[in-house]
Protein backbone atom coordinates (compact mmCIF):
# COMPACT_ATOMS: atom_id res chain seq x y z
CA UNK A 1 0.00 0.00 0.00
CA UNK A 2 1.39 3.34 -0.87
CA UNK A 3 2.41 5.66 1.98
CA UNK A 4 1.93 9.51 1.53
CA UNK A 5 3.76 11.43 3.99
CA UNK A 6 1.30 14.77 4.40
CA UNK A 7 2.80 17.82 6.60
CA UNK A 8 -0.01 19.27 9.17
CA UNK A 9 0.49 22.00 11.32
CA UNK A 10 -1.53 22.91 14.84
CA UNK A 11 -2.26 26.48 15.60
CA UNK A 12 -3.85 28.79 18.11
CA UNK A 13 -3.61 30.44 20.92
CA UNK A 14 -1.52 28.89 24.25
CA UNK A 15 -3.07 26.72 26.50
CA UNK A 16 -6.17 25.76 24.12
CA UNK A 17 -4.56 22.30 23.62
CA UNK A 18 -2.63 21.69 20.94
CA UNK A 19 -0.45 19.47 22.38
CA UNK A 20 -2.91 17.54 24.11
CA UNK A 21 -4.95 16.87 21.11
CA UNK A 22 -1.35 15.32 19.29
CA UNK A 23 -0.54 13.43 22.24
CA UNK A 24 -4.14 12.11 22.48
CA UNK A 25 -3.84 10.88 18.72
CA UNK A 26 -0.13 9.77 18.91
CA UNK A 27 -0.23 8.45 21.81
CA UNK A 28 -3.47 7.87 23.45
CA UNK A 29 -2.28 10.02 26.63
CA UNK A 30 -3.44 12.96 28.37
CA UNK A 31 -1.16 14.72 30.48
CA UNK A 32 -3.18 17.69 33.16
CA UNK A 33 0.45 18.85 34.13
CA UNK A 34 1.27 19.52 30.69
CA UNK A 35 4.15 22.11 29.77
CA UNK A 36 3.59 24.99 27.09
CA UNK A 37 5.13 24.10 23.78
CA UNK A 38 8.56 26.27 23.39
CA UNK A 39 8.99 26.49 19.38
CA UNK A 40 7.67 23.34 18.14
CA UNK A 41 7.33 19.78 18.66
CA UNK A 42 7.26 16.89 16.44
CA UNK A 43 5.75 13.45 15.99
CA UNK A 44 4.16 11.03 13.18
CA UNK A 45 0.92 9.10 13.28
CA UNK A 46 0.19 6.68 10.26
CA UNK A 47 -3.42 5.72 9.24
CA UNK A 48 -5.03 3.59 6.84
CA UNK A 49 -7.02 5.95 4.18
CA UNK A 50 -8.75 4.44 0.88
CA UNK A 51 -5.90 2.84 -0.79
CA UNK A 52 -3.56 4.71 1.02
CA UNK A 53 -1.61 4.86 4.18
CA UNK A 54 -1.51 9.07 5.48
CA UNK A 55 1.60 9.26 7.28
CA UNK A 56 0.91 12.72 9.37
CA UNK A 57 4.20 14.56 9.68
CA UNK A 58 2.80 16.48 12.73
CA UNK A 59 4.01 20.26 13.60
CA UNK A 60 2.72 21.06 17.48
CA UNK A 61 3.58 25.03 17.12
CA UNK A 62 3.86 26.94 20.38
CA UNK A 63 0.79 29.45 20.73
CA UNK A 64 2.67 32.08 22.71
CA UNK A 65 2.66 35.21 21.21
CA UNK A 66 6.77 35.30 21.25
CA UNK A 67 6.60 32.36 18.97
CA UNK A 68 4.51 33.78 16.44
CA UNK A 69 6.74 34.64 13.92
CA UNK A 70 8.15 31.30 13.71
CA UNK A 71 4.67 29.58 12.45
CA UNK A 72 5.24 30.01 8.70
CA UNK A 73 8.26 27.43 8.82
CA UNK A 74 5.40 25.18 9.78
CA UNK A 75 2.01 25.83 7.53
CA UNK A 76 4.01 26.17 4.45
CA UNK A 77 4.70 23.22 2.54
CA UNK A 78 1.37 22.05 4.79
CA UNK A 79 -1.07 20.03 3.25
CA UNK A 80 -3.44 20.44 6.37
CA UNK A 81 -3.59 22.76 9.13
CA UNK A 82 -5.66 22.30 12.37
CA UNK A 83 -6.62 25.44 14.27
CA UNK A 84 -7.60 24.53 17.81
CA UNK A 85 -9.67 27.23 20.19
CA UNK A 86 -11.22 26.53 23.67
CA UNK A 87 -14.37 26.51 23.51
CA UNK A 88 -14.63 28.01 27.20
CA UNK A 89 -12.16 31.09 25.91
CA UNK A 90 -13.86 33.68 23.14
CA UNK A 91 -10.38 35.47 23.14
CA UNK A 92 -9.13 31.94 21.36
CA UNK A 93 -12.14 31.41 18.88
CA UNK A 94 -10.78 35.83 18.05
CA UNK A 95 -7.26 34.49 17.47
CA UNK A 96 -8.47 31.48 15.59
CA UNK A 97 -10.20 34.04 12.81
CA UNK A 98 -6.61 35.39 12.88
CA UNK A 99 -4.70 32.76 11.87
CA UNK A 100 -7.92 31.60 9.02
CA UNK A 101 -6.43 35.56 7.81
CA UNK A 102 -3.21 34.95 7.90
CA UNK A 103 -3.56 31.60 5.90
CA UNK A 104 -5.23 33.02 3.41
CA UNK A 105 -2.68 35.85 3.08
CA UNK A 106 0.02 33.67 3.51
CA UNK A 107 -0.52 29.92 3.65
CA UNK A 108 -0.23 27.19 0.84
CA UNK A 109 -3.55 27.61 -1.67
CA UNK A 110 -4.47 24.00 -1.40
CA UNK A 111 -4.03 23.71 2.04
CA UNK A 112 -7.02 21.82 4.05
CA UNK A 113 -8.16 23.80 6.93
CA UNK A 114 -10.03 22.07 10.16
CA UNK A 115 -11.16 23.86 12.77
CA UNK A 116 -10.81 21.80 16.10
CA UNK A 117 -13.04 23.55 19.20
CA UNK A 118 -11.27 21.66 22.24
CA UNK A 119 -12.02 21.18 25.89
CA UNK A 120 -15.84 20.34 25.01
CA UNK A 121 -15.93 18.19 28.66
CA UNK A 122 -16.08 21.91 30.02
CA UNK A 123 -19.42 22.39 28.23
CA UNK A 124 -20.77 24.14 31.49
CA UNK A 125 -18.56 26.67 31.25
CA UNK A 126 -18.81 27.12 27.56
CA UNK A 127 -17.84 30.76 25.89
CA UNK A 128 -18.11 29.81 21.93
CA UNK A 129 -21.40 28.73 20.89
CA UNK A 130 -20.91 26.00 18.74
CA UNK A 131 -23.55 27.15 16.09
CA UNK A 132 -21.30 30.45 15.97
CA UNK A 133 -18.17 28.56 15.40
CA UNK A 134 -19.86 25.84 13.00
CA UNK A 135 -21.08 28.72 10.94
CA UNK A 136 -18.22 30.29 10.35
CA UNK A 137 -16.12 27.10 9.48
CA UNK A 138 -18.90 27.01 6.79
CA UNK A 139 -18.04 29.90 5.55
CA UNK A 140 -14.45 29.46 4.96
CA UNK A 141 -15.04 25.90 3.83
CA UNK A 142 -12.99 24.25 6.79
CA UNK A 143 -13.91 21.23 8.75
CA UNK A 144 -15.49 21.49 11.62
CA UNK A 145 -14.89 19.24 15.18
CA UNK A 146 -15.55 19.91 18.62
CA UNK A 147 -13.01 17.66 20.37
CA UNK A 148 -11.82 16.45 23.59
CA UNK A 149 -8.44 15.77 24.80
CA UNK A 150 -8.98 14.68 27.89
CA UNK A 151 -12.01 12.66 27.40
CA UNK A 152 -10.68 11.23 23.87
CA UNK A 153 -13.74 12.68 22.03
CA UNK A 154 -13.38 13.76 18.28
CA UNK A 155 -9.77 13.30 18.09
CA UNK A 156 -9.19 10.44 15.89
CA UNK A 157 -12.18 12.03 14.01
CA UNK A 158 -10.65 15.06 13.51
CA UNK A 159 -7.80 13.43 11.44
CA UNK A 160 -9.73 11.22 9.70
CA UNK A 161 -11.47 14.29 8.17
CA UNK A 162 -8.53 15.34 7.22
CA UNK A 163 -7.68 12.21 5.38
CA UNK A 164 -11.11 12.41 3.69
CA UNK A 165 -10.35 15.85 2.65
CA UNK A 166 -6.95 14.82 0.37
CA UNK A 167 -7.94 13.70 -3.23
CA UNK A 168 -6.44 10.94 -3.20
CA UNK A 169 -3.09 10.41 -5.87
CA UNK A 170 -4.20 8.76 -9.32
CA UNK A 171 -1.19 8.52 -11.07
CA UNK A 172 -0.99 4.56 -11.67
CA UNK A 173 2.54 4.79 -9.46
CA UNK A 174 0.33 5.08 -7.08
CA UNK A 175 -0.36 1.37 -7.05
CA UNK A 176 3.64 0.77 -6.02
CA UNK A 177 4.99 0.64 -2.74
CA UNK A 178 7.16 4.00 -3.29
CA UNK A 179 6.75 6.16 -0.81
CA UNK A 180 5.23 9.76 -1.64
CA UNK A 181 5.95 13.13 -0.13
CA UNK A 182 3.68 15.87 -0.07
CA UNK A 183 5.24 17.52 2.18
CA UNK A 184 7.70 20.28 0.66
CA UNK A 185 9.98 19.79 3.83
CA UNK A 186 12.03 16.59 4.84
CA UNK A 187 11.32 14.79 7.84
CA UNK A 188 13.11 16.13 10.78
CA UNK A 189 14.71 12.75 12.77
CA UNK A 190 13.99 15.23 16.25
CA UNK A 191 10.59 14.30 17.77
CA UNK A 192 9.71 16.01 21.14
CA UNK A 193 7.15 13.98 23.11
CA UNK A 194 4.56 15.02 25.38
N1 LIG B 1 -10.53 19.95 30.48
C1 LIG B 1 -9.69 19.84 29.47
N2 LIG B 1 -8.43 20.32 29.59
C2 LIG B 1 -7.59 20.20 28.53
C3 LIG B 1 -7.99 19.59 27.32
N3 LIG B 1 -6.95 19.65 26.45
C4 LIG B 1 -5.95 20.25 27.11
N4 LIG B 1 -6.32 20.58 28.36
C5 LIG B 1 -5.50 21.26 29.39
O1 LIG B 1 -5.21 22.57 28.91
C6 LIG B 1 -3.90 22.96 29.30
C7 LIG B 1 -3.11 23.39 28.07
O2 LIG B 1 -2.92 22.27 27.20
P1 LIG B 1 -1.77 22.21 26.10
O3 LIG B 1 -1.99 20.97 25.32
O4 LIG B 1 -0.42 22.41 26.69
O5 LIG B 1 -2.12 23.51 25.23
P2 LIG B 1 -1.31 24.10 23.97
O6 LIG B 1 -2.33 24.68 23.07
O7 LIG B 1 -0.43 23.05 23.38
O8 LIG B 1 -0.43 25.25 24.63
P3 LIG B 1 0.96 25.90 24.07
O9 LIG B 1 1.95 24.78 23.99
O10 LIG B 1 1.34 26.93 25.07
O11 LIG B 1 0.65 26.49 22.74
C8 LIG B 1 -3.29 21.77 30.04
O12 LIG B 1 -3.48 21.97 31.44
C9 LIG B 1 -4.13 20.59 29.57
O13 LIG B 1 -4.17 19.54 30.53
C10 LIG B 1 -9.33 19.08 27.21
O14 LIG B 1 -9.78 18.54 26.19
N5 LIG B 1 -10.12 19.24 28.31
Amino acid sequence: MAIRELKVCLLGDTGVGKSSIVCRFVQDRFEHNISPTIGASFLTKTVPSGNELHKFLIWDTAGQERFHSLAPMYYRGSAAAVIVYDITKLDSFQTLKKWVKELKEHGPEDIVVAIAGNKNDLGDIREVPMKEAKEFAESIAAIFIETSARNAVNVEELFQKISKQIPPLESPETESDESFKLSRQPAPSARRCC
